[in-house]
This record gives structure tokens, sequence and C-alpha cells, in this order.
């Protein structure tokens, strides 16, 4: 078995020494979207993937954890391990029930599986419809395997981009478990965020009341930045308007994270303590960053926690 990867070119490893975020993370705070990777000498990556990442082991995400502030993770399975749930059912086990899970799994998933899956926090399932980082599966797979998950009282993790959602929406709205968006659907932020597109998404949200968004990843989203590097107070403002008008109007149901280590990125790599600092941008209050650190993900994927 291969244990050796070589990264793919040009890949951007996560920032190594972040800074402290100036705004104090409340406590309870839980980073909602992030991934670990490998290591891939004892997790290898999958051979269906299409992007070779750096190792980002479950070790360095508790630390960059502790380092910020957070107090909780949910660990989104990434393409690069395929269906395979080794690396985020070991780091959901180490972190002693501080971490959730999000995984990928096939129709033909056994009981068996799911259920170990269940017992290591996992929480969810995501389906991605990016094509650069998936082949499209059937929708009829996914609908099976919504079947199989429904009972364990799971959700579904939806993650495509903004053009795609006209020929998704209808198939996301007949899967009848909660869903949660990653990206905010990815919108072109040099579009109007008053404008048909933006507002196609947000009746998308509108059109059911158990349809959870992530307000995450300005570092992906942004066109003219300025990054969130070297200091700067004020990175990625041309997303800012998106991410607000989602936590304004849906308060209750938005959630928010690092992303950590930040796959596939090829502009720059955040210093996710600048990260945080962009978080008081989009939730300009104190109760709407506490519903969006605190409460929100914890009554998702911690509702019996006090
Ligand atoms: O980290 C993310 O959420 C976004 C990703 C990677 C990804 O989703 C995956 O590999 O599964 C991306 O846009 O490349």
């Amino acid at each position: 078995m291969t244990t050796d990867f070589e990264k793919t070119p040009g890949w951007l490893d996560w920032y190594a020494d972040p800074s402290r975020p100036r705004f104090r993370l409340p406590e309870g705070a839980v980073d909602a979207h992030c991934h670990v990777f490998g290591p891939g000498a004892a997790f290898p990556y999958a051979p269906e993937r299409k992007y070779t990442p750096c190792d980002a082991s479950k070790d360095q995400l508790f630390a960059l954890r502790d380092h910020l502030g957070f107090t909780r993770n949910v660990i989104v399975q990434a393409t690069c391990h395929g269906a395979d749930n080794r690396a985020l059912a070991d780091a959901l086990r180490a972190s002693k029930g501080m971490a959730r899970g999000v995984a990928t799994v096939r129709p033909d998933v056994s009981d068996e599986e799911l259920r170990e899956l269940h017992e290591a926090g996992v929480r969810g399932v995501r389906f991605n419809f990016v094509k650069r980082l998936v082949d499209a599966a059937p929708r009829q797979d996914l609908l099976d395997v919504v079947e199989r998950i429904a009972p364990l009282g799971w959700h579904v993790v939806v993650y495509f981009e903004a053009p795609d959602l006209p020929d998704l929406c209808d198939f996301f709205l007949s899967i009848p478990v909660p869903l949660v968006v990653d990206h905010m659907g990815r919108p072109d932020v040099t579009k109007d965020p008053d404008g048909p597109e933006f507002e196609a998404f947000l009746n998308f949200l509108r059109a059911r009341p158990d349809i959870w968004c992530k307000v995450t990843c300005p570092e992906r989203l942004t066109v003219d930045g300025p990054p969130a590097l070297d200091g700067e107070r004020e990175a990625y403002r041309d997303v800012v308007p998106f991410a607000r008008r989602v936590v304004e109007e849906f308060p209750d149901r938005v959630l928010w994270g690092t992303d950590w280590p930040h796959p596939n990125l090829t502009d720059h790599m955040p210093d996710d303590g600048l990260l945080v600092d962009f978080v008081p941008h989009i939730a300009p209050t104190p109760e709407l960053r506490h519903k969006l650190l605190v409460d929100n993900p914890t009554r998702l994927y911690w509702p019996d926690a006090d």
C-alpha cells in the first residue's frame, strides 16, 4: 500500500504560526467546518482523490482549536479521503466528545459501519457537487444513502457552487432530513448581494426551516481581499455583505468554521487567527455571534450538551 504521498503541485500548506485572535471567542464556541488529512502514512489518501494535500493531523487540529479559543470542532470528511472515514473516526474518538463529524458514505455501507460512525461522533453525511472535487454520483445513490442515515437522526451537508443551484434545488428540497449548506453555496461576490443569483440562494434557505448555512470561507470566495495576513484587520471585505445578509436573516441556523487546513487554495494561505477576527464583521452583535458560534452548532451537533 502506498503511504508516501506527493502533494499536488502548487499545494499551499496550512499556516504554521497563526496569530491569537483579537476577537475573543465566546465560551463553548464551535469550529463547525474543518478537516483532518491523514497523516497519509497512517490513513492513506483515497485512490479516487482529485488532489493530494499536505498532512493535517488531529493533534495539529486540536492544537489550533486551543490556540484560537474554540471549545469544539465539527470535522468534515474531505474528498481526498473518499468514503474511507478512518482518519475522521480516529480524530473524533481522540477528541473525547469535543468533536463531531460529517462522513462520506456509499449506499452499500453496512449497518455495523454506520453504527460505529455514530458511536464515534458522526452526525451527518456530505454530498459534494463541486465538479473539480468529485465525479457526479447518481442522485438515486444519494437518496439511498439518505434512507440509511435518516433513522440515526443525521443530516446532509451539501457543497455546490452558485451556478449549479437552479439544477440542484428541487433535488435538495426532496431530501427528507435537515440540510446544511457549505460556504453559502459559493456565491460570486463580484455580483450584487441584492441581485437575482444570491436572492435565489436566499429563497432556497427560505424554502424550509431546517436548512442551515455555513457562512464560511471568505478566503475562498474573496476576489479582491485583502487577505488575512500580515496583521490585516479588514480582510475579505467583499464577502462581508453576503455573509452578513445570511446571518441577519437566519440568525438561528447559521454556522461558522475555519475550514482549516484550507484545501486547494492557490492564492494565499490565511492566518487563522486573523480569520477569526473576520467574524464580528459578519455577525455585528454579541447576540448574533453567540448564536453563530455557540448556540446553533451546539443545538445541531451536541443537542444533549448543557
Ligand atoms: O474545504 C472545503 O470545504 C472545500 C474544499 C475541499 C473539499 O470540500 C473537499 O475536498 O471535500 C474545496 O473547495 O476545495
